[in-house]
């Protein structure tokens, strides 16, 4: 079966742990009949689902998503998949009337998890989601952030950066995950001040560990210098805070995982699964609508 065909499959790549509540630890196969192209009829979509011990004994789950008709059967994708937990559902819940249909904007340092922990609110808040690094690509014919910042330059891909945030700032019911380095223009904190912004503070030495684990082909300002992946990571995660720490600081919501995990009583941050960071988004994001709900409005202006 061609790649064409897996990439046009509409799979589950998100499951409701409802599923999973009262079954053995074992693996489940979660099947879905491919419906949205006729000609894709015949076609069956399975994701064999097991906890993943390797990742995260509590919430994560390894899946391997194939497609099958009469005669052959591929492998679409194997990757790892975050069940829902029911209080992230509950606090979504929650959280959901406040929010008014408002969009919301990730920001953080490269590698905070904006991406992963933003795709899990948005398909819980039934919001879309956008990565903005994406939206550039597309808008480049594809062409990859690291080839747009060899080709164009830094300052051509800010530019394009404000595009896409222009063009978000008029939408509702979205998650959008922006790239490390939006928060030093001020432009661009007009168009996300039209949503709640939300900062991922994650401590540098865990950002170093998860980029040197999948390496700085991506992101363009981590490659230039030798040595091992996580000192390389570290040294360069370091000067670009001190350049724009400060900048994160105008977020709505900050989401401290140093904070979760003292919380929780992990001793490492790495402990924290992208569901627990999402409920915590959502409970800082809350606290900070209830507080700009109880804004006084001075006499003179009723
Ligand atoms: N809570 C987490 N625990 C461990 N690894 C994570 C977590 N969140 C994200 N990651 C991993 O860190 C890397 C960067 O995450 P990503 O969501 O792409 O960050 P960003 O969008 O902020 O650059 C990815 O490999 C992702 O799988
Ligand atoms: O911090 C930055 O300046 C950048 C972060 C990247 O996005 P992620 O934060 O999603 O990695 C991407 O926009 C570009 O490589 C520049």
């Amino acid at each position: 079966m061609e790649g064409a065909i897996a990439q046009r499959v509409q799979y589950p790549t998100w499951v409701d742990c409802r599923k999973f509540e009262g079954k053995p630890l074992g693996s489940l196969r979660y099947s879905q009949r491919v419906k949205e192209e006729k000609r894709f009829r015949g076609l069956v979509a399975l994701a064999h689902l097991q906890p993943d011990r390797r990742y995260d004994q509590r919430r994560s789950v390894s899946s391997e998503v194939s497609c099958s008709d009469n005669n052959s059967s591929v492998l679409l994708e194997a990757g790892r998949v975050h069940p829902f937990d029911k209080d992230l559902i509950l606090k979504a819940k929650e959280v959901i009337p406040y929010l008014n249909g408002r969009s919301m904007y990730l920001v953080g340092m490269m590698g905070s998890g904006k991406t992963t922990v933003g795709k899990l609110m948005s398909k819980v808040l039934g919001y879309s989601f956008f990565d903005c690094d994406t939206l550039i690509e597309q808008a480049m014919n594809g062409a990859s952030v690291a080839e747009i910042f060899e080709h164009h330059g830094e300052s051509f891909f800010r530019g394009k950066e404000t595009d896409a945030l222009k063009k978000l700032s008029s939408m509702y019911h979205v998650v959008v995950s922006t790239g490390g380095g939006a928060v030093i223009r001020p432009i661009n904190w007009k168009y996300m001040n039209k949503g709640v912004s939300i900062w991922l503070d994650v401590p540098l030495e865990a950002l170093a560990h998860r980029i040197a684990a999948v390496g700085t082909d991506s992101r363009p300002l981590l490659h230039d210098e030798s040595g091992d992946a996580y000192t390389v990571a570290f040294k360069r995660l370091s000067t670009i805070w001190d350049e724009r720490g400060e900048a994160y600081t105008n977020a709505n919501a900050r989401v401290s995982l140093e904070n979760i995990a003292v919380k929780l009583g992990y001793k490492d941050v790495s402990d924290l699964t992208p569901t627990e960071i999402a409920i915590e988004a959502f409970e800082q994001v809350q606290s900070f609508l209830e507080k700009e709900e109880t804004v006084e409005i001075p006499d003179g202006d009723l």
